[in-house]
């Protein structure tokens, strides 16, 4: 039975996240206490896949896949997913309000609630958890008072529900990745996003050439993040995610041009988007277009004028 690793313990978005991506009958779902220790699982083949959070609409992007994913052994992103984020106030049975002196959740959660948080329980310090779900066992051993979680955290732990919906923006989503072991590409659907991790040499102009290299293709950008490399001060590794798979030429002819500009260029995968976007590409940046000047060029180079 394949194996999925996702970011726990149970009762995580990752899980919910997971739990979309997964075959409900063929797939088996372990949980992992880190989101490194999920893509760590992939690489030493103890998971088939992995599932990570990987950006939201609120707080960006989420450092700790990011890292997972730019080094250690390649990993790369067959699916993702985007689950609304809904959060509640979970607490022991009993806990009354005025008796909250700590709340503990995922940072990203505790971003995403600082207002309500601020308003409700002003007197409350707030504590880092590895997850919204890890913060529920903390807040069950009795280590602290409440927990930012998923509503559907109160189906695995014994907990009340003290208040649901408190997100300080409406509709906040978050995006998740299906990682596995490289291998097979996932076929181009028409809607694919393809994500690439790329060090750019330091001197001028550099990123902006990088980003040139996409533009002249006629791909369309839709997320830049750095993150630095951790080796020298000053040096960065930018994520990148454009829309396009790169079995298709502009996208391909775009990751040749990185991979000859940049230090570093890592594939980090070609997979259908999750909701169906606008991939409406330039004319003269369609496959067919390519393969003409393609031909066109070894026509030349045989002596003929084209
Ligand atoms: O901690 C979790 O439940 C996660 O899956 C990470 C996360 C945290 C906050 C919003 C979305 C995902």
């Amino acid at each position: 039975m394949p194996r999925i690793a996702y970011f726990g313990p149970q009762g995580t978005f990752t899980e919910q996240a997971a739990r979309a991506l997964a075959h409900p009958d063929r797939d088996e779902l372990v949980a992992a206490d880190t989101v490194s220790a999920a893509v760590a699982a992939v690489r030493t083949g103890e998971a088939d896949a992995a599932c990570v959070p990987v950006e939201n609409s609120v707080e960006g992007a989420v450092p700790a896949t990011m890292d997972a994913l730019a080094t250690g052994e390649p990993v790369v992103a067959v699916a993702e997913t985007v689950l609304p984020v809904r959060f509640s106030v979970l607490v022991r049975p009993g806990t009354r309000p005025a008796e909250i002196r700590t709340v503990t959740s995922h940072p990203h959660a505790l971003a995403q609630v600082h207002d309500w948080l601020a308003t409700h329980l002003p007197h409350a310090a707030t504590v880092a958890a590895t997850s919204t779900a890890a913060a529920a066992v903390a807040v069950r051993r009795g280590e602290y008072d409440a927990a930012v979680t998923a509503p559907v955290a109160v189906e695995h732990y014994p907990l009340d529900v003290l208040a649901t919906n408190i997100a300080d923006v409406a509709d906040a989503a978050t995006r998740f990745l299906l990682v596995r072991r490289p291998g097979s590409l996932p076929e181009p659907t028409g809607s694919d996003r393809t994500s690439i991790v790329a060090v750019t040499p330091d001197r001028v102009g550099a990123l902006a050439e990088m980003l040139a290299e996409l533009a002249l293709r006629g791909i369309n950008l839709t997320r830049i993040e750095s993150r630095p490399t951790k080796e020298r001060l000053g040096e960065y590794r930018f994520f990148l995610d454009l829309i396009g798979h790169v079995a298709e030429e502009r996208v391909g002819d775009a990751l040749a041009a990185l991979r000859r500009r940049c230090l570093h260029v890592r594939f980090l995968g070609s997979y259908p988007t999750a909701e169906r976007i606008s991939t409406a590409v330039p004319a003269y940046a369609v496959d067919t277009e390519f393969r003409q000047a393609a031909e066109w060029l070894t026509a030349v180079r045989h002596g003929e004028t084209g």
